[in-house]
């Protein structure tokens, strides 16, 4: 049941996708508002990129509904994916074009007027305009990260969309990257993203669902589902620290087994 969708720029209903015979997403329902940070949380293999390939339209899911600014994923693809920016992974871009050129690029993909101007202010934004002649390939996976960020970002989408976006960066980076993904909110845009950080959950979520064997099992903010299970006695089986934290919820509800 979808609760007070309000202004919602993303509403996903009773998906379902299958491979083959397997069910890796279950009636999965959420939303996500204007001016919202809203987090997948799950185990591995819980279904996480399957939902958000579901809503990038990279995956046709068996059923269910997807409408991104109101336009239906299915039926009207182009313009519900002219409203999205997806961070691509770093193996997408070609190694050997340089910073300034893979931006010009995706800028002349998305119709994007970009002056010079406009390409050193993006530069200097993320402390790269020293590096902006080096090629992709050689930079680090945190500068790779920033320009994949930048690059998801560049048509100014009001739904951006993050598989893990702060997956081996130094905390430097992370925060940084965080205050990038903080300043999309502060737009009034939206952002969806999946990751097995609670400590970057609590910090920039503004609600969370934690998935697990493909099924919603808890929707909330985090201190709302913190105060929600604390007397759970699977929860305070986990609790390490006398003191309750959302990876407490996760393992509580989830499990304490590693995933296969
Ligand atoms: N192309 C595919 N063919 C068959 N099974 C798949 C395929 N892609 C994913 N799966 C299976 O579907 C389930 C969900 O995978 P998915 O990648 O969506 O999980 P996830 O929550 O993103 O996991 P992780 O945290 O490990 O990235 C897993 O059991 C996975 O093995």
């Amino acid at each position: 049941m979808i609760d007070q969708p309000g202004s919602s720029i993303l509403q996903v209903k009773n998906l379902n996708v299958f491979y083959g015979t397997f069910q890796a997403v279950s009636n999965v329902s959420f939303y996500v508002k204007s001016g919202e940070i809203f987090g997948l949380l799950g185990p591995n293999g819980a279904g996480k990129t399957s939902t958000l390939s579901s809503v990038e339209g990279l995956l046709k899911p068996q059923s269910g509904e997807i409408t991104v600014a109101g336009f239906n994923i299915s039926k009207q693809p182009l313009h519900a994916r002219a409203n999205m920016g997806v961070q691509l992974q770093a193996t997408s871009f070609q190694p050997e074009l340089t910073i300034t050129e893979i931006i010009k690029l995706y800028a002349g993909i998305y119709g994007v007027n970009l002056t010079s101007e406009k390409l050193n202010a993006l530069l200097q934004d993320i402390k790269l305009e020293e590096a902006a002649s080096k090629k992709f390939g050689q930079l680090s996976g945190g500068q790779q990260q920033r320009v994949s960020l930048v690059i998801s970002t560049i048509h100014d989408p009001i739904l951006v969309m993050l598989d893990e976006p702060t997956t081996g960066l130094d905390p430097q980076s992370r925060r940084q990257l965080w205050e990038r993904i903080e300043a999309i909110r502060e737009k009034g845009h939206a952002v969806l993203l999946t990751t097995h950080s609670m400590e970057e959950a609590e910090a920039v979520c503004d609600r969370i669902a934690i998935i697990d064997h493909g099924k919603v099992i808890a929707t909330d903010t985090p201190q709302g589902l913190i105060d929600l299970y604390r007397n759970d006695p699977a929860v305070i089986s986990a609790s390490r620290k006398g003191k309750i934290t959302l990876e407490d919820v996760f393992i509580g509800l989830t499990g304490k087994t590693v995933r296969a």
